[in-house]
């Protein structure tokens, strides 16, 4: 039986004794109390739907020491649930333990769950409870809500981490540094984007990482366009070709039309302000 990968790694499945089953896009905190359960020769099962945008595939592995296989959900949830275990058992021919949550099920019509996993894996088989952060059920669509909210806070919480993205710098329209501040111009894909408004981030180039101001929106005060654009605090920063990082920590407001470009630039610098009083304070 043939199991589609998306990726491969590295890593030879053949040392593989723990496994920790599950869709992971996040990385987020319960996941990670998922991880602890892996022993040293424990690896990350990824069933891919398609939908993860808080950390796309190929940005996952940053978030774990243990190496990720990647499974495509299409080709393996027709599966009746001996012939999953069957395959799990073939992939990992060393396979003593499986780790998942409360909620995993697997196989046709998601009709197997832990318990039938229990039954049919001839090993140990842990279930983590539902982890929870300040009464929150920890999930990946949770956190998605957060982010469109644009309570990156709680976002935050739930990943246990800063919310990050990647972008490809662009140019803008070239009215920033002349009308207002400098700014690096992002093309974000894949990732999921927070709600439209301006955010206290920090954002790293080229491996050093820089207190910032990030808008994300719809510039309805210049063209109207859809523009992700970051404001580096206190540096003469060089447009480059660099893939851009960008954590998010906190959003100062949303995004407003200004009557004049005047107005909007008195607002950029009390925005700057209040982000250089942020960073000042938490230092
Ligand atoms: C901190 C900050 C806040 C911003 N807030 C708004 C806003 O509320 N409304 C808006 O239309 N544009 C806002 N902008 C975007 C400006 O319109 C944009 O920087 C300007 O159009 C220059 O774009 P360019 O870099 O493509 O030349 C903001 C930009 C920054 C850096
Ligand atoms: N809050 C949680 N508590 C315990 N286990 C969880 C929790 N969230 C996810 N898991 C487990 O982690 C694995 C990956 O789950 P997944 O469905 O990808 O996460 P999410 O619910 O965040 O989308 C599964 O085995 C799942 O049961």
């Amino acid at each position: 039986m043939e199991m589609k990968k998306s990726s491969s790694i590295l890593v030879n499945k053949n040392t593989i004794t723990s496994i920790a089953i599950g869709g992971f896009d996040g990385m987020h905190v319960a996941h990670q109390e998922l991880f602890k359960n892996l022993d040293e020769n424990g690896a990350i099962v990824s069933i891919e739907s398609g939908y993860a945008n808080l950390t796309p595939k190929r940005y996952r592995q940053e978030y774990s020491i243990y190496p990720i296989y990647y499974y495509v959900l299409d080709s393996i949830k027709h599966l009746e649930g001996d012939l999953f275990v069957k395959l799990l058992n073939e992939e990992f021919p060393k396979l003593k333990k499986i780790v998942v949550g409360y909620d995993f099920c697997f196989g046709k019509n998601r009709r197997y769950c832990t318990e039938k996993l229990k039954e049919l894996f001839d090993g140990v088989v842990v279930v983590i409870d539902e982890i929870k952060v300040e009464n929150i059920p920890v999930h990946s669509r949770v956190i998605r809500e957060y982010l469109k909210d644009g309570d990156i806070q709680m976002a935050n919480k739930l990943l246990g981490k800063e919310y990050k993205i990647y972008g490809q710098q662009i140019t803008g329209q070239g009215l920033g540094a002349k009308n207002f501040v400098p700014t690096i111009n992002l093309k974000v894909k894949e990732f999921l984007l927070p709600k439209e408004g301006v955010y206290i981030t920090k954002t790293i180039l080229d491996n050093k990482e820089y207190n910032s101001i990030t808008f994300l929106g719809h510039r309805v005060t210049t063209d109207g366009s859809y523009a992700v654009e970051t404001h580096i605090l206190d540096e003469e920063i060089k447009e480059n070709n660099y893939t851009t990082q960008i954590k998010f920590i906190k959003k100062i407001r949303d995004n407003q039309k200004f009557e004049s470009f005047e107005e909007l630039k008195n607002q950029i610098l009390k925005d700057i302000n209040l982000t250089k009083d942020y960073f000042i304070n938490i230092y």
